[in-house]
């Protein structure tokens, strides 16, 4: 696999490194989920991950954010390894959010984003749910700081209702303001417009790049590739859990070898009458061919035509 990896990217103009993955892998008995991956994400930045499904990007997520500890390798923060525990992570300055919405279903939007705060306040997360001695002192500033987030989420008009009862767009939102919470340096967003409709999609891709202008760094993955592209300043594409490429997006959506993996055809507005034409060439093509000799494996020969992998939108 000598020609998986390919050097890290430093866009100039960027700032210093706030998150630096050095080697790490991560094995599940005799599966190597993730294998030998290095990333940095600097400040200023957002860095999009890419790849199949099951290529090992939440895998990968979990060891930066402490859930997993990688069989080998080391995840740094501004300079300094993170211990292997998820609650001194966010304490260190790195919040994500999870493939599936894991919000308090039972409590309303504004205590979700207060729960999201207690790293950041001494009072810690009993105190805060249980309105011990000290709370009150600390619950108004909390307060205003958590209305704050709703403003900028677009969610304040919906502070009193019940998580549960938002619509699925809404939770998704909430479950990003309630990570902003905890003051991070670095934002981990797995999939965050998964199951959303277009409009939705384009408002968080506007909320993400709000996100970076307040000064807090990007890692996200996603399937949705008109949203990765339009969104990010570097993309790594992860392949049977090594990092096959990183690049800008054009970089990305040019290399042969994640189009081949991943991507399909190149990535385009929409499919046009042309691209459907070249499609149908090149199955007529395949067919043609087959059963040839490179048909066997699998592993070469025709590029897919169905696009990336990955939920429906
Ligand atoms: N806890 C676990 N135990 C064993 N195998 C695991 C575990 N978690 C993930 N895997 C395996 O590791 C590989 C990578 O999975 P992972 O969920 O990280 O992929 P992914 O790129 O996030 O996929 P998707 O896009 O579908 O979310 C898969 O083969 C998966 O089955």
């Amino acid at each position: 696999m000598t020609h998986m990896t390919t050097d890290t990217v430093t866009p100039a103009g960027t700032g210093t490194p706030v998150l630096h993955a050095s080697g790490v892998t991560m094995r599940f008995g005799g599966l190597t989920a993730v294998r030998n991956v290095e990333l940095t994400v600097n400040s200023g930045e957002i860095v999009g991950l890419i790849g199949p499904n099951g290529a090992g990007k939440t895998t990968f997520f979990n060891c930066l954010t402490g859930l997993y500890i990688p069989t080998e390798g080391t995840v740094s923060y501004k300079g300094k390894v993170l211990p292997h525990r998820s609650h001194l992570v966010t304490q260190a300055g790195i919040a994500r959010t999870f493939q599936n919405i894991r919000l308090f279903a039972n409590m309303t939007v504004l205590e979700n984003v207060l729960v999201g705060r207690h790293t950041r306040t001494k009072e810690g997360l009993w105190s805060a749910l249980l309105r011990g001695p000290g709370f009150k002192k600390a619950e108004r500033e909390s307060e205003a700081r958590a209305m704050e987030l709703l403003e900028f989420t677009g969610l304040a008009a919906k502070r009193d209702h019940l998580a549960r009862n938002l619509p699925y767009g809404e939770q998704r939102k909430l479950e990003i303001a309630r990570a902003l919470a905890s003051e991070p340096g670095l934002l981990l967003l797995d999939e965050p417009t998964a199951g959303m409709n277009p409009q939705e999609t384009r408002a968080t891709e506007e909320l993400v790049f709000a996100i970076r202008d307040q000064g807090i760094a990007v890692l996200v993955i996603e399937h949705d590739m008109r949203f990765i592209f339009n969104l990010c300043d570097r993309v790594a594409c992860l392949v049977q859990g090594e990092k096959l490429v990183e690049g800008t997006a054009e970089v990305v959506q040019g290399d042969e070898r994640v189009v081949a993996a991943y991507l399909g055809t190149p990535f385009e507005d929409a499919p046009g009458a042309e691209e459907v034409a070249e499609v149908e060439a090149a199955e007529a093509h395949a067919t043609d061919r087959a059963p040839g000799p490179d048909s066997t494996t699998g592993a070469t020969g025709t590029t897919s035509t169905t696009g990336p992998e990955g939920d429906p939108k």
